[in-house]
């Protein structure tokens, strides 16, 4: 974009900071292109990796040589990718999770998932960080807003400390039920919202997800334990809104695939990457009916993914259900 005369000049690039990043690659032959490459032409091809990155594809050596480690596997592999690194390379530590996704034969949240791994690691030692953040503008440093959530506030101010750059504002928050729920469960609507999009509808009946979404998610949270106040937050609106319509967003491609017809099998298997809504909407269907917590946007998309319900047929039965009160 052209600048204009006598503007100040935005400060874009971040200055680069000094820490030395080892990224463990899922796979040795995956590890060793991306450090031939020093760019991921899988996920994000034209993006040079920078020069303080190195890869690996050894857990143990990715643990023991860091002081604070970041876990950004798929949802339902965080549990295996743990359990190969050895309790004491952990000690101390700090774990920052980036994964958004409630494990599907557990029904935990991924801070659940590390403590029940790894009993060693102290609450205080786990940190979420989560908002809405594709990859893809953050990495062309779009300005980006997420929030670190601990249960100690020293970690999250210290992963908003690691993270921040002025493109990559980190705010910290103490509620870790609700930035996880937050976080995790907005990929159900985002497929819900790709539904929408799939069948042609407008911006009324995205509004109608987005704010009913929100409904839902916070009505979990709440019976969870969680701040309603987060809901209105990085992690739950902010979230909520990128994914339900972001281009980016895996989960609403997903959605929109449906909406088109496809099959769910069909769009996995055309994907490369993950679109953690589908087994968290597995997950949160069960937790939501243990718990009698009243969510109509997941069940309905359980049916439409697994029980093979037509899109029509449970967009109007989400319309005809009962008239309600709105805040209930
Ligand atoms: N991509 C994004 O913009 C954002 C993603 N996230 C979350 O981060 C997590 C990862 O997302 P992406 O990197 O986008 O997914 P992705 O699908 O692009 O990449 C997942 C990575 O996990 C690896 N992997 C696959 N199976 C594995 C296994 N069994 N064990 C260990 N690693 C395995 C793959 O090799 C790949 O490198 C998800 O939970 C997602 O919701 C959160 C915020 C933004
Ligand atoms: O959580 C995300 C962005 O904040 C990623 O969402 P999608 O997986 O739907 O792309």
């Amino acid at each position: 974009m052209a600048q204009a005369v006598g503007e100040p000049r935005l400060p874009c690039y971040s200055p680069k900071k000094a820490f030395r990043l080892l990224l463990w690659a899922y796979g040795a032959s995956f590890a060793e292109k991306l450090q031939r490459e020093r760019e991921n032409t899988v996920y994000l091809k034209g993006i040079p990796f920078p020069e303080n990155i190195q890869i690996t594809n050894s857990e143990a050596l990715a643990a023991e040589s860091a002081d604070m480690l970041v876990v950004a596997t798929p949802a339902q592999a965080v549990r295996e990718t743990l359990h190969r690194i050895h309790q004491t390379a952990l000690s101390g530590k700090t774990l920052v999770n980036l994964s958004k996704g409630i494990e599907v034969k557990t029904g935990l949240r991924i801070s659940q998932v590390i403590r029940q791994v790894h009993p060693e690691v102290q609450d205080e030692q786990i940190a979420i960080l989560y908002g809405p953040s594709h990859a893809e503008e953050v990495c062309t440093e779009h300005p980006t807003t997420v929030v670190a959530a601990s249960t100690c506030l020293e970690t999250a101010k210290l992963v908003q400390d690691t993270f921040i750059t002025p493109m990559f504002r980190v705010y910290v928050n103490d509620d870790v039920i609700g930035v996880e729920i937050g976080g995790s469960v907005k990929n159900i609507m985002a497929i819900a919202a790709g539904i929408s999009d799939g069948l042609g509808f407008g911006d009324n009946a995205k509004a109608a997800i987005i704010t009913r979404g929100i409904a839902e998610i916070s009505r979990l949270g709440a019976r969870l334990g969680a701040n309603p106040l987060t809901f209105a937050g990085l992690a739950g609106i902010g979230d909520l809104v990128v994914t339900c319509s972001s281009r980016h967003s895996r989960n609403r491609y997903v959605g929109e695939m449906i909406g088109k017809g496809k099959s769910l099998d069909e769009i996995i298997q055309s994907m490369e990457m993950i679109a953690e809504g589908v087994e968290t909407t597995r997950a949160v269907a069960a937790l939501s009916k243990e718990l009698n917590v009243d969510m109509p946007i997941t069940q309905s998309v359980y049916e439409m993914l697994f029980e093979g319900k037509p899109v029509k047929q449970a967009v109007y039965e989400l319309m005809t259900r009962d008239p309600k009160f709105e805040l209930s």
